[in-house]
Order: C-alpha cells, then structure tokens, then sequence
C-alpha cells in the first residue's frame, strides 16, 4: 500500500497554493501525497479550471497516478514517478492563470533532463494572480539569483471571463539551486511601470492609472526617476477588455520590488493607480527586499537550494506561512522566522541541497 503524505488544503491561507507546492514537491521528493479540504476557505473550495489543469499538466510531466483531479473535487492522491522533460500544451478554455499554472510545474521541470516548453491557454492578466508582467519582470530576476533560468513569452493577452491568453514557458534545467540571500535593500534606484488597456477600453483609462501612480511616486520619492509606459494591447495581440498596472523598483543591490494592479468590472483608473504605488511605496518605505507577493512564492526554492537562503521582507503573509507548512511537512526542512519592531521580517532556511538525478 502506498504511504501518502496528507496535506491539509484547509491550513491556514486555504487557498490553491497548498497543492501547487505539496505536488511540486511530491514529485521532485518522490513522496506520493494526499491532499485534503482543498481549497477550504475559498468560497467555492475544490478544484477550480486553473487548479485542475495545473495538476493534469504536473501528472503527464510526472507521469504519476492520480485519483480525484475532476472540477471542484477537494480531495486528491498523487503518485508521482519520473520528470519527463518536454513540448507541453494545455488549453484551459477559461481565463485559469496561466501564471499559477506554471508557478505548479516549474519547480519540477527545473529538475528534468532537458530544456522544457510550456505552451498554456487560459488567463494572463487575472485577479488574485501574478500578471504575466510581474513574473516576466520580477519573479524572472529574482529566481535568477538562485541560478534559475526561464523565459516568459507571451503570444497572447488573456483576461476573465474569456481568457485565451497564450503563453510560452521555456525552462532550462539545473543541477541545484543556489541558496539566495536577499537582505541588503542597498539604496532605492528607480520604479519604471506599465499601464496597459485593451479591447474596446478608452484610452483615458490607462492615463488615469499612469497619472495617479506617477503622482503618488513623485510625491512620496521626489527626485527619483519614476517612468510609466503606456501600452495599448493591439486586436491581435488581445482580443478582450482589459487594463492594468505594474511597477517594478529597483535598488543598488539588484533588489527587485513589484506590485501590480488590474482593472475588471468598473474600472476606476485613479483607485488602480494610487493603490499600486502606494503599496511599492511601502515596501521601499521599509526598505525591504521581498514584496509581500514574492515572499511566498520563494519558499519552496528556499526549501530545496543548497545552504542557507535569508529574505528580509514586511510581514509575513499568510501565503507565506502555509507555503512553509507545506515545505515542511514534505521536505526535511525548517524554517526560521525573526520580527524586528519596524515591521520587518527575516526569513531563513537551510536548503536540502535538492540534486538533479537527471543531469550527469
Ligand atoms: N498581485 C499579485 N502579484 C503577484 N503575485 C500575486 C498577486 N496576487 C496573488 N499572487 C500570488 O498568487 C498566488 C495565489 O495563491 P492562492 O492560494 O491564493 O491561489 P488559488 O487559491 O489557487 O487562487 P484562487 O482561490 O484565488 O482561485 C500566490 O502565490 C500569491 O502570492
């Protein structure tokens, strides 16, 4: 009988992350998993499109056995068997993010034979998600430091309820991870952004939002260079409605901030753009060196690099603390957590020091 690590979906955030990570990590640590609740304390639980289509992707590359990978199931067994790099697609048919689903499988191609695309169809630019722009402009360079090397394309912009985003994912193995230490903010450099709008959007929108987040930054960071670009996605290149905003600040030390914001229904330009860059603000405010958003999406790398990875980030996210429930429960590793009275938070782990069998 196989023995299953049962993690449970309704720890803590209770949100989809819990099975990305507990499935990436099933795979690369060969432990067959459970998971539980799935989903919980969202307020349809179970397998959502995005969730499922992660997991049957992750199942071809693993080439596991799964049970339970239907819609809104909240209960899965996963049994993974080898990483078998290749050419992979999937389409969604809904606006899924095409960003969480990679956010499942690249820490497991990152660890196959070969290099690996991933072409997905589904959502770019969709709520409680990264947009395309923050992991092409500040998940890509930060997972650079730890020796990670991925390039993000993307053919097509896709946002709810269509979706028909498409992307493609090129992964080029590694041997190991390399431990990062991200805690010197060095001194704040520039913000540069990107205001898009598409479809039948007017172009006031996109002026709104590079207006309001312009303001706020030269506001709060006079005589820094704040430079927000205004893009309109062209009918071939998005079909449906959709406007949003990223920013992305940089420090001395290489240090790579982002936040970013996007317009649904009713778009209100100013809220989108003041919000956005009074978040950044924040987080240069405090001098931090992970973004609320990037703290938990590093986790699973800390876990598996080689020596001691250290992030100073603000407080920790919820996100944060069920993706190191996670790692812990699956790998032979723990976390270190540290608060000072100004808000900031150290994090620290000793990787397990994950070896690529596939590479000589
Ligand atoms: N604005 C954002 N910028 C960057 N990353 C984001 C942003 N919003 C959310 N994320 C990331 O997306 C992931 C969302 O995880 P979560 O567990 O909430 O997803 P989910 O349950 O699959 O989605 P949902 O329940 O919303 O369908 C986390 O890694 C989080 O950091």
């Amino acid at each position: 009988m196989t023995a299953f690590v049962e993690i449970d979906g309704s720890y803590l955030e209770g949100g989809g992350q819990a099975l990305r990570n507990a499935l990436s990590l099933s795979v690369l640590l060969k432990r067959p998993v459970r998971v539980v609740k799935i989903r919980a304390n969202r307020p349809k639980p179970g397998l959502s499109h995005q969730h499922l289509h992660g997991v049957n992707l992750l199942r071809d590359i693993a080439k596991a056995d799964v049970t339970g990978n239907k819609l809104l199931s909240t209960e899965l067994e996963f049994t993974p068997h080898k990483i078998t790099s290749a050419m992979y697609k999937m389409d969604t048919r809904t606006a899924a993010s095409i960003t969480l689903i990679y956010q499942m499988i690249m820490p497991v191609l990152l660890f196959g034979g070969s290099p690996s695309r991933v072409d997905v169809i589904g959502g770019t630019n969709v709520s409680f998600s990264p947009q395309v722009e923050y992991m092409q402009q500040v998940l890509q360079p930060t997972l650079k430091r730890l020796g990670v090397n991925f390039d993000l394309k993307v053919l097509h912009y896709g946002f709810y309820p269509r979706g028909s985003g498409r992307c493609l994912l090129d992964i080029e193995p590694l041997r190991m991870l390399k431990a990062v230490e991200l805690t010197d903010f060095g001194k704040f450099k520039t913000v540069q952004g990107l205001t898009y709008y598409a479809g039948r959007l007017p172009k006031c929108i996109a002026f709104d939002i590079q207006h309001s987040a312009e303001r706020e930054m030269h506001r709060l960071w006079p005589g820094h260079e704040c430079n927000i670009q205004v893009h309109k996605h062209m009918p071939d290149k998005a079909r449906d409605n959709g406007a949003g905003l990223i920013l992305v600040a940089e420090t001395s030390t290489g240090i790579t901030l982002g936040a970013a914001g996007l317009g649904e229904k009713n778009i209100d330009g100013h809220f989108i753009g003041s919000n956005v860059s009074c978040e950044l603000a924040g987080y240069i405010k405090h001098e931090i060196c992970v973004d609320a958003h990037m703290q938990d999406q590093l986790i699973i790398y800390m876990a598996l690099a080689q020596g001691c990875s250290r992030i100073l980030t603000g407080p920790l996210t919820k996100h944060t603390r069920t993706a190191i429930y996670v790692a812990e429960q699956m790998a032979d590793v723990k976390f270190n957590i540290e608060y000072d009275d100004s808000g900031h938070t150290l994090i620290s782990c000793e990787g397990i020091g994950y070896c690529n069998e596939y590479l000589a």
